[in-house]
Protein backbone atom coordinates (compact mmCIF):
# COMPACT_ATOMS: atom_id res chain seq x y z
CA UNK A 1 0.00 0.00 0.00
CA UNK A 2 0.85 3.41 -0.40
CA UNK A 3 -0.48 7.38 -0.42
CA UNK A 4 0.49 10.75 -1.46
CA UNK A 5 -0.56 13.75 0.47
CA UNK A 6 -1.06 16.83 -1.30
CA UNK A 7 -2.20 20.58 0.23
CA UNK A 8 -1.41 23.57 1.63
CA UNK A 9 -1.55 24.85 5.66
CA UNK A 10 -4.63 27.55 4.00
CA UNK A 11 -5.01 26.35 0.64
CA UNK A 12 -8.52 25.01 -0.20
CA UNK A 13 -8.31 21.22 1.07
CA UNK A 14 -5.84 18.75 1.97
CA UNK A 15 -5.84 15.21 -0.46
CA UNK A 16 -4.59 11.56 0.18
CA UNK A 17 -4.76 9.27 -2.60
CA UNK A 18 -4.05 5.76 -1.30
CA UNK A 19 -3.15 2.85 -3.50
CA UNK A 20 -3.50 -0.89 -2.90
CA UNK A 21 -5.95 -1.18 -0.22
CA UNK A 22 -7.42 -4.37 -1.07
CA UNK A 23 -11.16 -5.02 -2.15
CA UNK A 24 -13.86 -6.08 0.61
CA UNK A 25 -13.20 -4.06 2.98
CA UNK A 26 -16.09 -1.88 5.22
CA UNK A 27 -15.33 1.96 5.16
CA UNK A 28 -17.28 4.83 6.25
CA UNK A 29 -16.43 8.58 6.42
CA UNK A 30 -17.47 8.38 10.23
CA UNK A 31 -14.69 5.88 10.66
CA UNK A 32 -12.30 8.57 9.32
CA UNK A 33 -13.98 11.63 11.30
CA UNK A 34 -13.44 9.58 14.29
CA UNK A 35 -9.76 9.46 14.17
CA UNK A 36 -9.61 13.14 12.91
CA UNK A 37 -11.70 14.68 15.36
CA UNK A 38 -9.18 13.07 18.10
CA UNK A 39 -5.86 14.89 16.45
CA UNK A 40 -8.18 18.13 16.84
CA UNK A 41 -8.40 17.85 20.82
CA UNK A 42 -5.41 18.22 23.26
CA UNK A 43 -4.34 20.86 25.74
CA UNK A 44 -2.39 23.46 24.02
CA UNK A 45 -3.48 23.78 21.08
CA UNK A 46 -3.78 27.51 19.26
CA UNK A 47 -6.80 28.93 17.99
CA UNK A 48 -6.63 27.33 14.19
CA UNK A 49 -8.64 24.08 15.84
CA UNK A 50 -11.34 26.14 16.84
CA UNK A 51 -11.97 27.45 13.23
CA UNK A 52 -11.16 23.93 11.89
CA UNK A 53 -13.63 21.12 12.02
CA UNK A 54 -12.06 18.44 9.84
CA UNK A 55 -14.39 16.25 7.85
CA UNK A 56 -13.73 13.79 5.04
CA UNK A 57 -14.83 13.45 1.84
CA UNK A 58 -14.79 9.77 0.44
CA UNK A 59 -13.95 10.79 -3.54
CA UNK A 60 -13.01 7.35 -5.16
CA UNK A 61 -12.50 3.70 -4.39
CA UNK A 62 -15.45 2.84 -2.10
CA UNK A 63 -19.15 1.92 -3.33
CA UNK A 64 -21.81 1.38 -0.53
CA UNK A 65 -19.32 1.39 2.21
CA UNK A 66 -17.12 -1.17 1.30
CA UNK A 67 -13.55 -0.86 -0.63
CA UNK A 68 -13.52 -1.69 -4.17
CA UNK A 69 -9.48 -2.37 -4.45
CA UNK A 70 -9.14 0.78 -6.57
CA UNK A 71 -7.22 4.03 -5.48
CA UNK A 72 -8.90 5.57 -2.38
CA UNK A 73 -8.90 9.47 -2.51
CA UNK A 74 -9.72 11.35 1.03
CA UNK A 75 -10.45 15.20 0.94
CA UNK A 76 -10.46 17.27 4.04
CA UNK A 77 -11.62 20.89 3.58
CA UNK A 78 -9.61 24.06 5.15
CA UNK A 79 -12.01 25.84 6.60
CA UNK A 80 -9.47 28.51 7.59
CA UNK A 81 -9.22 28.85 3.63
CA UNK A 82 -11.99 31.70 3.56
CA UNK A 83 -9.40 33.88 5.74
CA UNK A 84 -6.54 33.36 3.49
CA UNK A 85 -7.97 33.31 -0.38
CA UNK A 86 -6.16 36.75 -1.45
CA UNK A 87 -2.83 35.93 0.16
CA UNK A 88 -3.02 31.76 -1.10
CA UNK A 89 -4.68 32.90 -4.48
CA UNK A 90 -4.29 36.62 -5.42
CA UNK A 91 -3.03 36.94 -8.95
CA UNK A 92 0.44 39.38 -7.83
CA UNK A 93 0.53 41.06 -11.14
CA UNK A 94 -2.84 43.15 -10.48
CA UNK A 95 -2.40 46.14 -8.39
CA UNK A 96 -5.31 46.09 -6.47
CA UNK A 97 -3.37 42.81 -4.60
CA UNK A 98 -0.08 44.60 -3.79
CA UNK A 99 -1.10 44.34 -0.25
CA UNK A 100 -0.81 40.57 -0.37
CA UNK A 101 2.02 40.58 -1.91
CA UNK A 102 3.82 40.95 1.21
CA UNK A 103 6.59 38.11 1.55
CA UNK A 104 7.93 36.34 4.83
CA UNK A 105 11.29 37.15 4.70
CA UNK A 106 11.99 36.22 8.39
CA UNK A 107 12.71 32.68 8.93
CA UNK A 108 11.69 30.93 12.49
CA UNK A 109 14.18 29.04 14.27
CA UNK A 110 13.29 25.16 14.41
CA UNK A 111 10.81 25.79 11.61
CA UNK A 112 11.48 24.77 7.63
CA UNK A 113 11.52 28.18 6.68
CA UNK A 114 15.45 29.00 6.11
CA UNK A 115 16.14 25.87 4.74
CA UNK A 116 13.46 25.52 2.98
CA UNK A 117 14.01 29.17 0.91
CA UNK A 118 17.36 28.29 -0.12
CA UNK A 119 16.77 25.03 -1.24
CA UNK A 120 13.61 25.84 -3.65
CA UNK A 121 14.79 29.40 -4.05
CA UNK A 122 11.83 31.14 -2.42
CA UNK A 123 11.93 34.37 -1.86
CA UNK A 124 8.74 34.54 0.04
CA UNK A 125 8.60 32.08 2.80
CA UNK A 126 5.22 31.47 2.66
CA UNK A 127 5.64 28.78 -0.09
CA UNK A 128 7.46 27.14 2.45
CA UNK A 129 5.58 26.91 5.20
CA UNK A 130 2.53 26.23 3.54
CA UNK A 131 3.35 22.90 3.00
CA UNK A 132 5.78 22.31 5.83
CA UNK A 133 2.91 23.29 8.35
CA UNK A 134 1.44 19.80 10.25
CA UNK A 135 -1.82 20.86 9.01
CA UNK A 136 -1.03 17.36 6.32
CA UNK A 137 -0.99 15.60 9.56
CA UNK A 138 -4.73 15.66 8.85
CA UNK A 139 -4.88 13.76 5.98
CA UNK A 140 -1.96 11.57 7.68
CA UNK A 141 -4.40 10.51 10.17
CA UNK A 142 -7.41 10.17 7.39
CA UNK A 143 -4.94 7.74 5.53
CA UNK A 144 -3.99 5.89 9.36
CA UNK A 145 -7.75 5.36 9.79
CA UNK A 146 -8.24 3.42 7.08
CA UNK A 147 -5.48 1.33 7.86
CA UNK A 148 -6.89 1.06 11.87
CA UNK A 149 -9.61 -0.70 9.93
CA UNK A 150 -8.05 -2.48 7.92
CA UNK A 151 -6.01 -4.21 11.02
CA UNK A 152 -9.24 -4.35 13.04
CA UNK A 153 -10.58 -6.70 10.49
CA UNK A 154 -7.34 -8.64 10.88
CA UNK A 155 -7.40 -8.86 14.84
CA UNK A 156 -4.85 -6.04 15.22
CA UNK A 157 -5.64 -3.26 17.72
CA UNK A 158 -3.45 0.07 17.75
CA UNK A 159 -3.43 2.58 21.03
CA UNK A 160 -1.63 5.55 21.78
CA UNK A 161 -0.79 7.53 24.59
CA UNK A 162 0.97 10.33 25.97
CA UNK A 163 4.39 9.56 28.44
CA UNK A 164 5.93 13.16 28.53
CA UNK A 165 5.49 16.70 28.44
CA UNK A 166 7.59 19.52 29.37
CA UNK A 167 9.98 17.21 31.47
CA UNK A 168 6.45 16.01 33.42
CA UNK A 169 7.10 12.21 33.27
CA UNK A 170 3.42 10.01 33.59
CA UNK A 171 4.38 7.16 36.54
CA UNK A 172 0.69 5.41 35.94
CA UNK A 173 1.71 4.47 32.26
CA UNK A 174 0.02 0.28 32.29
CA UNK A 175 -3.22 -0.74 31.59
CA UNK A 176 -5.03 -4.22 31.41
CA UNK A 177 -6.47 -3.95 27.33
CA UNK A 178 -6.51 -1.11 25.00
CA UNK A 179 -9.78 -0.35 25.05
CA UNK A 180 -9.27 0.85 28.81
CA UNK A 181 -6.03 2.61 27.24
CA UNK A 182 -8.79 4.17 24.60
CA UNK A 183 -10.83 4.97 26.76
CA UNK A 184 -8.81 6.62 29.71
CA UNK A 185 -6.87 8.58 27.14
CA UNK A 186 -9.91 9.87 25.38
CA UNK A 187 -11.26 11.29 28.75
CA UNK A 188 -7.70 12.90 29.21
CA UNK A 189 -7.16 16.70 27.86
CA UNK A 190 -3.14 15.65 27.20
CA UNK A 191 -3.99 11.63 26.55
CA UNK A 192 -2.03 10.60 29.78
CA UNK A 193 -2.71 7.66 32.10
CA UNK A 194 -1.82 9.61 34.63
CA UNK A 195 -4.27 11.70 36.52
CA UNK A 196 -1.48 13.19 38.73
CA UNK A 197 0.73 13.86 36.43
CA UNK A 198 -1.84 15.04 33.41
CA UNK A 199 -2.75 17.80 36.21
CA UNK A 200 0.95 18.85 35.90
CA UNK A 201 1.57 18.53 32.32
CA UNK A 202 -1.60 20.90 31.79
CA UNK A 203 -0.33 23.29 34.09
CA UNK A 204 3.11 23.18 32.32
CA UNK A 205 1.28 23.91 29.28
CA UNK A 206 -0.09 27.06 30.43
CA UNK A 207 2.85 28.06 32.43
CA UNK A 208 4.55 27.59 28.60
CA UNK A 209 1.58 29.59 27.12
CA UNK A 210 1.72 32.43 29.92
CA UNK A 211 5.61 32.77 28.74
CA UNK A 212 5.19 32.54 25.03
CA UNK A 213 7.24 29.65 25.07
CA UNK A 214 6.43 26.09 23.93
CA UNK A 215 7.20 22.49 25.37
CA UNK A 216 7.84 18.95 23.43
CA UNK A 217 7.44 15.49 25.12
CA UNK A 218 7.20 11.85 24.74
CA UNK A 219 4.35 9.52 23.22
CA UNK A 220 3.99 5.78 23.12
CA UNK A 221 2.70 3.85 20.66
CA UNK A 222 0.85 -0.02 20.60
CA UNK A 223 -0.30 -2.28 18.63
CA UNK A 224 -1.42 -6.01 19.82
CA UNK A 225 -2.22 -8.95 17.59
CA UNK A 226 0.41 -8.67 14.85
CA UNK A 227 0.96 -12.01 13.41
CA UNK A 228 4.81 -13.30 14.32
CA UNK A 229 7.54 -12.76 11.79
CA UNK A 230 5.97 -10.01 9.67
CA UNK A 231 8.63 -8.22 8.04
CA UNK A 232 12.38 -9.34 7.52
CA UNK A 233 15.56 -9.64 7.93
CA UNK A 234 17.07 -10.10 3.95
CA UNK A 235 17.30 -6.34 3.37
CA UNK A 236 17.67 -3.52 4.86
CA UNK A 237 14.68 -1.95 3.33
CA UNK A 238 12.64 -4.81 4.35
CA UNK A 239 13.15 -4.18 8.06
CA UNK A 240 9.64 -3.09 9.60
CA UNK A 241 11.35 -1.72 12.53
CA UNK A 242 13.31 0.24 10.38
CA UNK A 243 10.16 1.40 8.81
CA UNK A 244 7.93 1.87 12.02
CA UNK A 245 11.19 4.67 13.04
CA UNK A 246 11.22 6.71 9.96
CA UNK A 247 7.41 6.81 10.13
CA UNK A 248 8.20 8.07 13.21
CA UNK A 249 10.42 10.36 12.21
CA UNK A 250 8.50 11.94 9.34
CA UNK A 251 6.47 13.60 11.40
CA UNK A 252 6.45 17.28 12.10
CA UNK A 253 8.84 18.21 14.93
CA UNK A 254 9.93 14.29 16.46
CA UNK A 255 13.58 13.98 16.98
CA UNK A 256 13.85 10.11 18.05
CA UNK A 257 12.00 7.09 17.85
CA UNK A 258 12.81 3.59 20.02
CA UNK A 259 11.26 0.18 20.06
CA UNK A 260 10.56 -1.26 23.04
CA UNK A 261 12.73 -0.31 25.50
CA UNK A 262 15.23 1.57 23.26
CA UNK A 263 18.19 3.83 24.54
CA UNK A 264 17.36 2.00 27.99
CA UNK A 265 19.16 -1.15 26.15
CA UNK A 266 22.19 0.73 25.78
CA UNK A 267 22.35 0.87 29.86
CA UNK A 268 21.66 -3.20 30.56
CA UNK A 269 23.53 -6.23 30.54
CA UNK A 270 21.76 -8.78 27.29
CA UNK A 271 20.82 -11.06 30.20
CA UNK A 272 18.40 -8.19 31.56
CA UNK A 273 17.42 -7.23 27.84
CA UNK A 274 17.03 -10.53 25.72
CA UNK A 275 12.95 -12.12 25.58
CA UNK A 276 13.26 -15.71 26.75
CA UNK A 277 11.00 -17.81 24.40
CA UNK A 278 8.28 -20.05 25.98
CA UNK A 279 6.21 -22.38 24.29
CA UNK A 280 2.72 -23.91 24.83
CA UNK A 281 0.25 -25.75 22.61
CA UNK A 282 -2.35 -23.38 22.68
CA UNK A 283 -0.47 -19.70 22.15
CA UNK A 284 2.55 -21.69 20.32
CA UNK A 285 6.22 -19.46 20.69
CA UNK A 286 5.65 -16.47 23.10
CA UNK A 287 7.77 -14.10 25.01
CA UNK A 288 8.73 -14.06 29.18
CA UNK A 289 8.90 -9.71 28.47
CA UNK A 290 8.89 -7.68 25.87
CA UNK A 291 11.79 -5.83 26.17
CA UNK A 292 12.18 -6.08 22.46
CA UNK A 293 8.60 -4.05 21.93
CA UNK A 294 7.76 -6.99 19.25
CA UNK A 295 10.65 -7.00 17.00
CA UNK A 296 13.51 -9.85 16.59
CA UNK A 297 15.55 -8.95 12.81
CA UNK A 298 12.98 -6.90 11.30
CA UNK A 299 10.40 -9.00 11.99
CA UNK A 300 7.46 -9.03 14.60
CA UNK A 301 8.13 -11.46 17.40
CA UNK A 302 3.63 -11.93 17.86
CA UNK A 303 4.43 -9.54 21.27
CA UNK A 304 3.26 -6.35 21.23
CA UNK A 305 4.72 -3.81 19.16
CA UNK A 306 5.70 -1.02 21.32
CA UNK A 307 6.99 2.53 19.75
CA UNK A 308 7.76 5.91 21.19
CA UNK A 309 8.82 8.93 19.67
CA UNK A 310 9.94 12.36 21.07
CA UNK A 311 8.79 15.50 19.66
CA UNK A 312 10.75 19.06 20.26
CA UNK A 313 8.89 22.00 21.34
CA UNK A 314 6.75 24.18 18.66
CA UNK A 315 9.46 26.28 17.24
CA UNK A 316 6.65 28.94 16.58
CA UNK A 317 7.26 31.26 19.82
CA UNK A 318 5.30 34.07 21.34
CA UNK A 319 8.73 34.96 22.61
CA UNK A 320 10.79 36.52 20.31
CA UNK A 321 13.73 34.46 19.09
CA UNK A 322 17.09 35.95 17.41
CA UNK A 323 17.03 35.23 13.59
CA UNK A 324 17.93 37.20 10.64
CA UNK A 325 15.92 38.79 7.63
CA UNK A 326 17.11 37.26 4.37
CA UNK A 327 16.40 40.53 2.35
CA UNK A 328 17.93 43.09 4.54
CA UNK A 329 20.37 40.50 6.23
CA UNK A 330 19.61 42.58 9.51
CA UNK A 331 19.10 40.42 12.61
CA UNK A 332 15.64 40.84 14.41
CA UNK A 333 13.49 39.20 17.04
CA UNK A 334 10.75 36.92 15.65
CA UNK A 335 7.27 37.66 16.66
CA UNK A 336 4.12 35.55 15.66
CA UNK A 337 0.29 35.91 15.80
CA UNK A 338 -0.95 32.29 16.52
CA UNK A 339 0.72 28.95 16.98
CA UNK A 340 0.34 25.65 18.99
CA UNK A 341 2.33 26.12 22.68
CA UNK A 342 2.49 22.06 22.74
CA UNK A 343 1.07 19.85 20.49
CA UNK A 344 2.02 15.94 21.95
CA UNK A 345 -1.63 15.17 22.36
CA UNK A 346 -2.38 15.81 18.84
CA UNK A 347 0.82 14.03 17.93
CA UNK A 348 0.13 11.04 19.74
CA UNK A 349 -2.66 10.52 17.26
CA UNK A 350 -0.67 10.90 14.21
CA UNK A 351 2.05 8.76 15.77
CA UNK A 352 -0.71 5.66 15.72
CA UNK A 353 -1.82 6.79 12.54
CA UNK A 354 1.59 6.18 10.96
CA UNK A 355 2.57 3.61 13.46
CA UNK A 356 -1.17 1.62 11.80
CA UNK A 357 -0.16 2.56 8.59
CA UNK A 358 2.95 0.36 8.02
CA UNK A 359 1.52 -2.64 10.05
CA UNK A 360 -1.12 -2.43 8.00
CA UNK A 361 1.35 -2.11 4.94
CA UNK A 362 3.36 -4.97 5.76
CA UNK A 363 -0.01 -7.23 6.28
CA UNK A 364 -1.18 -6.59 3.09
CA UNK A 365 2.21 -7.50 1.18
CA UNK A 366 3.26 -10.72 2.95
CA UNK A 367 -0.19 -11.84 3.26
CA UNK A 368 -1.95 -10.85 0.11
CA UNK A 369 -2.92 -7.07 -1.88
CA UNK A 370 -6.23 -8.12 -3.80
CA UNK A 371 -8.95 -8.88 -1.23
CA UNK A 372 -9.99 -8.99 2.56
CA UNK A 373 -11.27 -12.84 2.11
CA UNK A 374 -7.85 -14.09 0.99
CA UNK A 375 -5.53 -11.91 3.61
CA UNK A 376 -7.29 -13.11 6.58
CA UNK A 377 -7.31 -16.98 5.42
CA UNK A 378 -3.69 -16.70 4.56
CA UNK A 379 -2.98 -15.20 8.09
CA UNK A 380 -5.25 -17.88 9.80
CA UNK A 381 -3.09 -20.07 7.82
CA UNK A 382 0.04 -18.56 8.78
CA UNK A 383 -0.71 -18.18 12.87
CA UNK A 384 -1.94 -22.10 12.55
CA UNK A 385 1.58 -23.14 11.15
CA UNK A 386 4.15 -21.02 13.17
CA UNK A 387 1.78 -21.69 15.97
CA UNK A 388 3.00 -25.42 15.97
CA UNK A 389 6.60 -25.00 13.86
C1 LIG B 1 0.22 18.17 15.46
C2 LIG B 1 1.34 19.17 15.26
C3 LIG B 1 1.08 20.52 15.40
C4 LIG B 1 2.10 21.46 15.22
N1 LIG B 1 1.82 22.79 15.40
C5 LIG B 1 2.79 23.70 15.20
C6 LIG B 1 2.53 25.10 15.39
O1 LIG B 1 1.42 25.50 15.72
N2 LIG B 1 3.54 25.95 15.17
C7 LIG B 1 4.79 25.55 14.78
O2 LIG B 1 5.68 26.34 14.60
N3 LIG B 1 5.07 24.23 14.62
C8 LIG B 1 4.10 23.30 14.82
N4 LIG B 1 4.40 21.97 14.65
C9 LIG B 1 5.79 21.57 14.35
C10 LIG B 1 6.29 21.98 12.97
O3 LIG B 1 5.42 21.59 11.95
C11 LIG B 1 7.70 21.40 12.71
O4 LIG B 1 8.55 21.71 13.76
C12 LIG B 1 8.26 21.97 11.40
O5 LIG B 1 7.56 21.40 10.32
C13 LIG B 1 9.77 21.74 11.20
O6 LIG B 1 10.07 20.38 11.08
P1 LIG B 1 10.98 19.60 12.14
O7 LIG B 1 10.65 20.15 13.49
O8 LIG B 1 10.56 18.16 12.01
O9 LIG B 1 12.41 19.82 11.80
C14 LIG B 1 3.40 21.01 14.86
C15 LIG B 1 3.65 19.64 14.72
C16 LIG B 1 2.64 18.71 14.92
C17 LIG B 1 2.92 17.25 14.78
C1 LIG C 1 -3.36 23.48 11.30
C2 LIG C 1 -2.79 22.60 12.09
O1 LIG C 1 -1.63 22.79 12.79
C3 LIG C 1 -0.82 23.89 12.43
C4 LIG C 1 0.58 23.39 12.35
C5 LIG C 1 1.55 24.49 12.22
C6 LIG C 1 2.92 24.14 11.83
O2 LIG C 1 3.71 25.07 11.60
O3 LIG C 1 3.26 22.95 11.78
C7 LIG C 1 1.20 25.80 12.50
C8 LIG C 1 -0.15 26.20 12.92
O4 LIG C 1 -0.86 26.67 11.78
P1 LIG C 1 -1.54 28.12 11.75
O5 LIG C 1 -0.41 29.07 11.61
O6 LIG C 1 -2.47 28.11 10.58
O7 LIG C 1 -2.27 28.28 13.06
C9 LIG C 1 -0.94 25.02 13.46
O8 LIG C 1 -2.28 25.37 13.67
C10 LIG C 1 -3.36 21.25 12.31
O9 LIG C 1 -2.75 20.50 13.08
O10 LIG C 1 -4.42 20.95 11.73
Amino acid sequence: MRYLTAGESHGPQLTTIIEGVPAGLPLLAEDINEELARRQKGHGRGRRMQIEKDQVQILSGVRHGITLGSPITLVVENKDFTHWTKIMGADPLEEENAEVKRVISRPRPGHADLNGAIKYNHRDMRNVLERSSARETTVRVAAGAVAKKLLKELGVEVGGHVLEIGGVKAEQTTYETLNELREKTEASPVRCLDETAEKMMMKAIDHAKENGDSIGGIVEVIAEGMPVAVGSYTHYDNKLDAKLAAAIMSINAFKGAEIGIGFEAARKPGSEVHDEIQWDIENGYTRKTNNAGGFEGGMTTGMPVVVRGVMKPIPTLYKPLQSVDIETKEAFAASIERSDSCAVPAASVVAESVVAWELASALVQQFGQDNMEVIKKNIVHHQERARVF
